[in-house]
Order: structure tokens, then sequence, then C-alpha cells
């Protein structure tokens, strides 16, 4: 299977009033064609970083970012985003949120067109009923789920995710998770997922990066060697518990702590 990022030898340091301030020091990764790349690391260490150049919305000091085998310097439109807090449009419906995507990348779609297929999505992930509503009108599970149909409308090659799930309460994330596992199975795409979960980049992840602390560079990638349509009863199996345990060990090590040490 070819590659569908690519990320070799990347080094970026912002500059701050008081001089550079180095994140990224030799990140390499590949993500091959319909897996999910999941990515942890100490807090701060540069994971949005890292998300800001795979989108293109920014460039490296060093190194290089390939999408479909296409060097990264602008911002690309077969990339979807979802992040943390779902940013949806009060003054547009659930409908016409999911919709927007499609109104930049196809503006010669007819509108029929685009209402079949964000109301396919918004079924996919049980907001069938909700197309109407207002976002206020929805509880965060709900709002999640809809940002998630607008990040992958025009059917991205690429999905980029930053911490999509940080911000709801454990069964309603558990919940998402499945929704994006059953989503990804009927609308295959390659993913980057930056999360502080080590349960949901098992659950999510085909392969888990960890970087280490700030400036970081790939410290470890784990494969998560379990089967795509697994259900969160796997996470309470020994093979998982063997992961998280690894994932725990290199954290440990990223934050400069001995894994021994409890
Ligand atoms: N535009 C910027 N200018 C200067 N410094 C920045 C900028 N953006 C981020 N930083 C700094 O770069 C470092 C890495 O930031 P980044 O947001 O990529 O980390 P992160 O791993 O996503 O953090 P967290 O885990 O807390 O979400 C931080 O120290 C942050 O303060």
């Amino acid at each position: 299977m070819k590659n569908l990022i690519e990320i070799k030898g990347v080094r970026h340091a912002y500059k701050t009033r008081t001089g550079p301030l180095p994140v990224l020091d030799g990140l390499d990764i590949s993500v091959p064609e319909g897996e999910f790349c999941a990515v942890v690391g100490p807090s701060g260490c540069g994971k949005s970083t890292l998300t800001r150049l795979v989108a293109g919305l920014m460039k490296p000091d060093e190194g290089e970012v390939w999408l479909d085998g296409k060097k990264v310097s602008s911002p690309r439109k077969t990339v979807g985003m979802a992040f943390q807090n779902p940013v949806l449009l009060e003054w547009r419906t659930i409908l016409d949120n999911v919709i927007l995507p499609l109104e930049i990348v196809a503006p010669s779609m007819p509108r029929r067109d685009r209402v079949v297929r964000a109301e396919e999505l918004l079924e996919m992930v049980g907001l069938s009923g909700f197309e109407g509503k207002r976002p206020s009108e929805l509880s965060g599970g709900m709002r999640q789920r809809a940002s998630l149909c607008r990040a992958i409308v025009h059917k991205p090659s690429v999905l980029i995710m930053d911490e999509p799930f940080g911000a709801l309460d454990n069964f309603t994330r558990e919940d998402l998770w499945q929704t994006m596992r059953d989503l990804r199975a009927k609308e295959p795409f390659t993913a980057v997922l930056i999360t502080h979960d080590l349960r949901e980049s098992v659950f999510l992840g085909d392969q888990v990066v960890v970087l280490s602390g700030r400036p970081a560079r790939t410290q470890y990638i784990l494969d998560v060697d379990l089967p795509q349509d697994r259900t969160i009863d796997v996470l309470y199996a020994q093979k998982a518990a063997d992961m998280l345990q690894t994932l725990r060990d290199q954290i440990k090590i990223a934050q400069g702590r001995d894994p021994e040490a409890a």
C-alpha cells in the first residue's frame, strides 16, 4: 500500500520575542493510504504544530511533508479538519453547517446533491431528524458528530483531527470512537488523530506515534495489531493492556521520567 502521508525529517522553530523556540526536531511519520495514525506525546510538545504542517497552514524550517505524492506548500482542499471545539455556525442549521465545505470546494455542485450527501452522513452518525436544528439545540456529543460529518463531506483524502473528543465525557467519547470506526468502514479515509487519551489511540489507531518532549522527534511507533472492526471490549483484553503499558512507559520517557517509577 502506498503512503498517503509522508513526513520526512521535519524541523521547526517558532520565532518569539525572546528568540527561536524549537518545537519539532526530526519528525518522520509515514501513513499508508486508508490507515489511521494516532499521535500522542507530552503536553506542549508540538502535536498541534504537526497538524498545521500537514494541513499546509505553515511550512517547516527543514524537512518535507508529502500528501498523496505532492509536496505540501499551501493549504489543500483535499484535507478535512476536526477540532476539540466543533465551531459550528449558529446562524446555519446542522444540515447547512455540514454542507459548508462543499460550497467552497465544489461550488458548481447542485444544492440537491449537497443535501443528499450531507443527509447520508448525518444518518451514518445517528443525527437523522436533526438536520433543521441549530448547533445550540444539540448536545456536545451531537455537535461533534455533526462536525465529523462536516470534516468529511467533501471526501477529503486526509482527515486531521486535533483532540476531537477531548471535551466529551467518557461514555460519549466511547460512543464517538465507535461512530468513527463505523464511518471509516463505510467511507475509507487516511487520518491523523492527535489525542491525549492512550485508550483512544489504541482503539482508533493502526499505528500510534509517540512524540518526545519538546522539541519533539518521533520517539516510538507502536503497530496496533488488532482487527479493524474492534469493539470497546478489546481494550480490556491482555493484548491491548500490554500496548497501553508500552505507551504509558514511552510517555514517561518522553516526559523525562523513569518508566519503572510509579
Ligand atoms: N504561533 C506560535 N508562536 C510561538 N510559539 C508557539 C506558537 N504556536 C505554538 N507555540 C508553542 O509551541 C509549543 C508547541 O505547541 P503545540 O500547540 O504544537 O503543542 P501541543 O503538543 O499541541 O500542546 P498540547 O498538548 O498542550 O495541546 C508550545 O510551547 C507553544 O507555546
